[in-house]
C-alpha cells in the first residue's frame, strides 16, 4: 500500500528548476533510502514531502489524499528529523520532549514519560534527562532530535541525514530503532550519504541526480543478490553506466 505519492512535482529557485519528479511512491512498512550527490535535490524533496516547502507544480498525496499546502494536516502523521538538531536549546531534555508531545496533541503525561524513558534508554542518554539541551554535545542533541520525531507515534518518518555527528555505537542504536519502528508497521524515507546504513537497513533505494529521479525503489536485497554494493550501484547510476 502506498503511503506517500508525488506526481509531476516541480520546484524552482530564481527561475531555475531544481526539482522535477514525474512520480515517486513510498510504500507502507518499508525503509526507502534516498540517495544522490550534494545539491541533487534530496533536501528539497524532503521539505516538500513534510510540508515545509510548497511545490510550484504538481501534487503530493498522503494516503491517497492530496496535501493542502495552506493547511498541511498530514504533518501530524509524520516525524521529521533534519541534518541538524531541531531542538529548543533552553529547555531540558524532558521539558523539550513534553513540549513537542503537547504540540502534537499528546497529553497523557504517563504515556509521554513512558516513551521518554524507553527512547532515552535506547540511545543511552537517560542520564541527561534533566540537562539543558544547550549543554549537551552535538551528537546527544541529535539523538534528542531523533527522539522528538517519534513522540507522537507518526506513521511515516522522513529523515534528512539524521546520523550526522553520531558515533558508531549510536548509529547502531539508530539502526535498531528504525528496525523496531518498521516492525510495528512504520514507514521510513531516509536520505543519507552513509551508505553502510542504507545497505544494512533499507529495503529499497531511490536515486536523484540534478533534480530528477534516475532510479526508483530498487530492491537492496536484489542488488546484494547480484553482489552489487549500494555504493557501486549509486556511482554507476550517477555516472550513467546503469
Ligand atoms: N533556498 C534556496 N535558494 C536557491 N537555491 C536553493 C535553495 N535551496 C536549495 N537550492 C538549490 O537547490 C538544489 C538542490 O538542493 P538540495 O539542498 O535539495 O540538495 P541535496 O541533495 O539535499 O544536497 P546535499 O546532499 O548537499 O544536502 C541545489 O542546486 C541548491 O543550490
Amino acid at each position: 500500500m502506498t503511503i506517500l505519492h508525488m506526481e509531476d512535482v516541480k520546484k524552482y529557485y530564481d527561475g531555475e528548476c531544481v526539482l522535477s519528479i514525474d512520480s515517486l511512491t513510498i510504500d507502507k512498512g518499508t525503509i526507502c533510502g534516498y540517495l544522490g550527490k550534494n545539491g541533487a535535490g534530496k533536501s528539497t524533496t524532503i521539505k516538500i514531502l513534510t510540508g515545509i516547502l510548497t511545490p510550484d507544480e504538481g501534487n503530493v498525496y498522503f494516503r491517497h489524499e492530496p496535501i493542502n499546502y495552506k493547511n498541511p494536516q498530514h504533518k501530524q502523521y509524520i516525524g521529521y528529523c533534519p541534518d541538524y538538531p531541531a531542538v529548543f536549546e533552553k529547555l531540558s531534555v524532558t521539558e523539550h520532549l513534553h513540549f513537542i508531545s503537547f504540540l502534537y496533541g499528546v497529553t497523557d503525561i504517563h504515556e509521554i514519560e513512558r516513551k521518554i524513558d524507553a527512547h532515552l534508554k535506547h540511545f543511552e542518554v537517560e542520564k541527561y534527562r534533566h540537562t539543558l539541551i544547550k549543554n549537551l554535545s552535538r551528537g546527544n542533541k541529535q539523538k534528542v532530535s531523533i527522539v522528538s520525531s517519534v513522540m507522537h507515534e507518526p506513521s511515516l518518518l522522513i529523515y534528512d541525514e539524521p546520523t550526522l555527528g553520531l558515533d558508531p555505537l549510536s548509529i547502531r542504536q539508530f539502526k535498531s530503532f528504525l528496525k523496531e519502528y518498521t516492525s510495528n508497521g512504520g514507514t521510513v524515507f531516509l536520505s543519507s550519504h552513509s551508505l553502510n546504513i542504507i545497505e544494512e537497513i533499507a529495503d529499497s533505494v531511490t536515486i536523484i541526480n540534478n533534480g530528477s529521479l534516475l532510479k526508483k525503489n530498487i530492491s537492496v536485497s536484489q542488488l546484494q543478490g547480484n553482489l552489487t554494493s549500494v555504493e557501486d550501484y549509486l556511482i554507476s547510476v550517477v555516472e550513467g553506466r546503469e
